[in-house]
């Protein structure tokens, strides 16, 4: 298992959340997903970490296996143990589904889901949904429906609105309903995974906004994104998943200003106010992973140090796994 070290520049608090080892298979009739790969982070309180990497890198199947919300065919290994405040310790991965449904999920960790459409129950309102959500969270009848007001006026969610069924909104207004839902229960810690999707501008800002400012209350986000400028605009920490690893994990000024890993190199040079140059290539299928470092074959520096899988190495500010980093810190 991989040791997590600490970026620098994180606060020395306990960790809220520390993921060690995670590995997530999934079984195939004919072969295996390699989904998650030795993942260690943690995330403290008052921290903002953006994972981000291409679409099916691992990202989603890193937070349902916090929660517990994986299908059958999934085997989950490694440890990640949620300390929340005034509660008891609690092992996400060895806990059975009857105490991740009572005290975890929720009120413990909270999920923005990257569907919503398809995760809100259909017949119920969206008032319905939110008053039963803070009911079933300490909310007394008296008082849900003002704060159920109050919570969907945080995440824009026009309050009129509320009456309508999830069949009855866009994507962008479910996508807000989903992230009061999950808001509701006041969670030290979110796991929100592409919150913004469907959101114009302004409500991207907005959301974005209001995650970071969880935070400043001493709250813990993991907010999951393609979308770098947002990583960029709310983040502290952001940790670049590749092919089911973490490539670089760092500072996120460190890591926008000097990427260490070609990959992330690569992604930022992808964004339209830098080179606006796509990486070359594809990632690689999931089932079928080379031995070595499997950015390699889109790698302009890969030598054949890269057949040998690089191992996440603390640096300078953070951790990087790669034969032949960008920046100059030798590795610690
Ligand atoms: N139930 C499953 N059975 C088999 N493979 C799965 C299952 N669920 C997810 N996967 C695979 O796991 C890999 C990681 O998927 P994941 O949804 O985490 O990607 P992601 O990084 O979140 O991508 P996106 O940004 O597109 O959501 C993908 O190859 C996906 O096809």
């Amino acid at each position: 298992m991989t040791t997590t070290a600490l970026p620098a520049g994180t606060a020395l608090t306990s960790p809220l959340l520390a993921v060690d080892g995670l590995t997530v298979r999934f079984r195939l009739r004919d072969a295996v997903v390699h989904a998650v790969t030795d993942l260690s982070l943690t995330l403290r309180p008052g921290e903002l970490l953006a994972v981000v990497g291409e679409s099916g890198c691992g990202k989603s199947v890193l937070a349902h296996a916090l929660l517990g919300l994986l299908p059958g065919n999934a085997t989950v290994t490694g440890r990640a143990r949620l300390h929340a405040p005034g509660r008891r310790e609690a092992d996400l991965i060895g806990a059975g589904e009857r105490h991740l449904a009572r005290h975890v999920r929720g009120r413990g960790v909270g999920l923005v889901p990257q569907s919503p459409a398809t995760a809100l129950t259909p017949v119920r309102t969206g008032r319905r949904l939110l008053e039963e959500t803070l009911r079933a969270h300490g909310h007394t009848r008296r008082d849900a429906p003002a704060a159920a007001v109050r919570i969907a006026a945080d995440v824009g969610f026009d309050p009129a609105d509320l009456d309508r069924y999830p069949h009855e909104m866009s994507g962008g207004m479910a996508q807000r309903l989903a992230t009061a839902l999950a808001l509701a229960p006041d969670p030290p810690v979110l796991l929100a995974d592409e919150p913004t999707t469907g959101l114009d501008r302004p409500l991207v800002d907005h959301t974005l906004d209001l995650l970071r400012r969880r935070c400043d209350t001493g709250a813990a986000v993991l907010l999951i994104t393609h979308d770098l400028a947002a990583a960029r605009r709310v983040a502290d920490t952001v940790a670049v998943m590749y092919a089911s690893r973490i490539v670089e994990h760092r500072p996120a000024e460190a890591l926008f200003d000097d990427p260490a890993h070609p990959y992330t190199a690569g992604l930022l040079d992808a964004l339209p106010d830098r080179a606006f140059v796509p990486v070359p290539g594809h990632p690689p299928r999931l089932t079928d992973l080379p031995g070595g470092c499997a950015f390699a074959p889109r790698c302009a520096r890969a030598t054949d140090a890269c057949g040998t899988l690089p191992r996440l190495a603390a640096d300078g500010t953070g951790r990087v796994a790669c034969h032949h980093p960008l920046r100059e810190e030798a590795p610690a």
